[in-house]
């Protein structure tokens, strides 16, 4: 993919904000975020906003979680309407709450009716074939960034920001023939993104293009190809088209922890983390930013940082590798080095962070031998595609296998109840419920010796039994599977010896003896 970013700032911000961020913060984000980053007497950038399906409360009880429960219910022919009425209902209510120039307030709920309508028409024809394609899923799915976006562009307009809504519902056109999410649709999506900002760039006067968090009818469906949380990979391509100098994504939280504070109290702000170790993270359990979306931005050169809506002067967490130049540098950092930590900073921590993932199965298999080992594991493998079962962990040796997969809803464990029976025919299976997997990140721990022994040390310590090891091929993750009821314990007791503060401050001695060895090795001393 050649995007040949130019190394000149282009003075342009990308914003995305998230469904629970939209929900409860909306008038922060417009009147000290939006407004503040565009402003003449402030950082003075072009700003462009993306925002995603907007939640109340959580993302469980959210716009897009709605309208994937009425997919569900058309496809089982069922009534879904009571469903939509709660959206609009919402989406009115805050209209009602918000916007306060009743011209801007009639044309908003105008056009949130109408989008509903669209998506009633969608379903009821789903509901009479009783089956929802994964096109008609994202089409109903394309309605709550819209409604979303409709109301943060009137909520700019009705603040004194100038905004204009951009549709992106249609960006792919419906004949597009790409089979796979491969770097040439990337490719075709970013220059269609640049043909949207064109009017944004040129134009004399300063407009917000709020742009929809939803990118169109992706060839393997958006839910199948991207899943939940494709919003932030929608901002980065759009960072991509307009060369932004920053992908900013704010959330709730003041950026990246040691571990999720809601759980931690002592876990720290990180000030930057590589795209592997958020990557890791968002796999197991800490939803930082979605995988997809740093590929883009950082073959671009962008950095991407994430913020918090509710303290928007905080510096936030920087993603960004560690041996690659930025925008506008032309040789990258030597030794590798963090943007804002020295290497030695960076080498005393070892770990990044810690997490937790609950809703975890295991399956141990133990073949009755009647295939090699070979084919024991592709036939493994076999059965848990047929029925769209992911694996997080895998530990083997030639004849037994236990995996942890995570069963977080009635849909999975019916899968898994059926995969069950076929993995039968391989050899005795077993399987323990209500388990929690326990992931130690970070790109430097490789560079230790102990730090393995010490996490599983804490837990032995904590009397926590450990179900199954495993340590990722990448050697950027350690990971073990406890019982779920234990995961909050696990998170603090390996939290308070690898990563807290205080096991920092003791290191430092350690470190500063190293540090001083190697300027001797230096001097030939
Ligand atoms: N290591 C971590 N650092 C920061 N937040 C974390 C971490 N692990 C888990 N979290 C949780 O992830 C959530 C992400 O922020 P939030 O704004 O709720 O997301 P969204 O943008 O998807 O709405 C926070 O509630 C936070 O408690
Ligand atoms: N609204 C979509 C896309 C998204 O990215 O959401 P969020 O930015 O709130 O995580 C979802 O709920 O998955």
């Amino acid at each position: 993919m050649d995007f040949q970013p130019t190394s000149s700032p282009s003075n342009w911000v990308v914003q995305k904000f998230g469904g629970t961020s939209v929900g409860k913060f909306p008038v922060q984000i417009v009147d000290d975020i939006v407004k503040h980053y565009s402003k003449p007497d402030g950082p003075n950038n072009n700003v462009a906003v993306v925002c995603s399906a907007r939640s109340s409360y959580t993302k469980a009880e959210g716009t897009t979680s709605r309208l994937l429960k009425c997919c569900d219910l058309a496809s089982q022919e069922s009534e879904f309407q009571d469903i939509i009425e709660v959206i609009r209902q919402d989406h009115i209510d805050n209209a009602d709450r918000f916007i306060l120039n009743p011209a801007l307030q009639a044309k908003l709920v105008d056009d949130t009716n109408k989008e509903l309508e669209l998506v009633k028409k969608y379903l009821n024809a789903s509901k009479v074939l009783g089956e929802v394609s994964s096109r008609t899923v994202d089409l109903v799915m394309s309605c709550g960034e819209k409604l979303s976006c409709l109301f943060m562009t009137a909520l700019c307009n009705d603040r004194g920001c100038k905004a204009k809504y951009v549709d992106l519902s249609h960006i792919v056109p419906s004949d597009f023939s790409a089979s796979a999410l491969d770097n040439s649709f990337y490719t075709f999506l970013v220059q269609a993104l640049k043909e949207k900002l064109a009017p944004f760039v040129s134009a004399k006067e300063r407009i917000v293009p709020v742009f929809t968090g939803f990118f169109g009818l992706v060839p393997t469906g958006l839910l199948n190809g991207v899943g939940r949380g494709y919003t932030d990979l929608c901002a980065a391509l759009i960072a991509v088209a307009v060369n932004a100098d920053e992908l900013q994504v704010w959330k709730e939280v003041d950026g990246i922890f040691t571990a999720d504070p809601r759980k931690v109290p002592e876990a720290r702000l990180l000030d930057s983390v590589t795209p592997e170790e958020a990557s890791e993270l968002t796999y197991y359990g800490s939803e930082v930013i979605h995988p997809f979306t740093m590929e883009q931005v950082i073959r671009a050169k962008i950095p991407i940082r994430i913020k918090n809506v509710q303290n928007p002067l905080g510096n936030g967490t920087i993603i960004y590798p560690d041996n690659v130049a930025k925008k506008g540098e032309s040789t990258p950092p030597h030794p590798p080095e963090n943007l804002s930590s020295s290497f030695y900073e960076k080498r005393k921590r070892g770990a990044t962070a810690i997490t937790t993932k609950n809703d975890i199965f295991v399956i141990n298999i133990h073949s009755n031998k009647k295939t090699l080992s070979h084919g024991f594991l592709a036939q493994i493998f076999t059965i848990l595609d047929k029925y769209k079962l992911v694996v997080d962990l895998i530990s083997t040796s030639e004849v037994h296998v236990s995996m942890a997969l995570p069963i977080p809803d009635a849909d999975s464990l019916k899968s898994l109840r059926q995969a069950e029976e076929k993995l039968r025919i391989l050899g005795s299976v077993d399987i323990t419920k209500k388990l929690s997997i326990v992931s130690l990140v970070g790109k430097h721990m490789k560079q230790y010796i102990g730090i393995a022994g010490t996490m599983f040390t804490t837990l032995a310590e904590e009397g926590i039994n450990i179900e199954m090891i495993s340590q990722g091929a990448n050697e950027i993750n350690i990971s073990c599977v406890i019982n779920e009821s234990d995961s909050i314990k696990a998170l603090q007791c390996i939290h308070a010896k690898l990563l807290s503060e205080r096991t920092n401050t003791s290191n430092q001695f350690e470190h500063a003896i190293d540090e001083r060895l190697e300027q001797l090795k230096r001097l030939g001393i």
